[in-house]
């Protein structure tokens, strides 16, 4: 590289960000929330396909899944999952909104983050009143 004759400047940088100690706006935690809800729907579709193989492959193994289901630990499982899967799919949603130019905006994208979360909590209600 030809350095002669040039000003080099050092750019102050920041180095090893803590996201820790950073405030998230909104939009950045219904990103990071929507990745993670991805990951937990991978897992748990594995999870529940194999109950579904096995619940389906006889009378006792329907009968053995009924009973893994009934436990209230499990309950609590399956309505996170659930849960998870109506954030995923609430915010894909938006995030195909703006892939079609809309709510693209700090305000409007903060404002759809929102509207996202409040529509996962009423989905969540009724996961919970599904599940128990
Ligand atoms: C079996 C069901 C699904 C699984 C396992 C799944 C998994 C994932 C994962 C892991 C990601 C994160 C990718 C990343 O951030 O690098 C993702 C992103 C995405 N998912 Fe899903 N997904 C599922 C269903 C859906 C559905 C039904 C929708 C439609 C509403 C959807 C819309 C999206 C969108 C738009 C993205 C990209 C978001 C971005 O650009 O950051 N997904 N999915």
């Amino acid at each position: 590289m030809e350095l002669v004759g040039k000003t080099v400047t050092k750019k102050q940088r920041p180095v090893n960000l803590d996201l820790r100690t950073i405030r998230q706006p909104v939009t950045a935690i219904a990103s990071i929330l929507h990745r993670v809800s991805g990951v937990i729907t991978l897992f748990a579709l594995a999870i529940l396909l194999w109950l579904l193989s096995y619940s389906l492959s006889s009378e006792a193994g329907f009968r053995a899944v009924v009973d893994i289901l009934d436990g209230f630990f499990v309950g609590f499982i399956l309505w996170g999952v659930l849960t998870a899967l109506a954030y995923h799919i609430v915010g894909g949603i938006r995030h195909l909104i703006m892939d079609l130019g809309y709510c693209e905006e700090l305000e409007s994208g903060a404002l759809s983050a929102k509207v996202a979360f409040g529509v996962t909590i009423v989905l969540s209600l009724l996961a919970g009143v599904l599940v128990w």
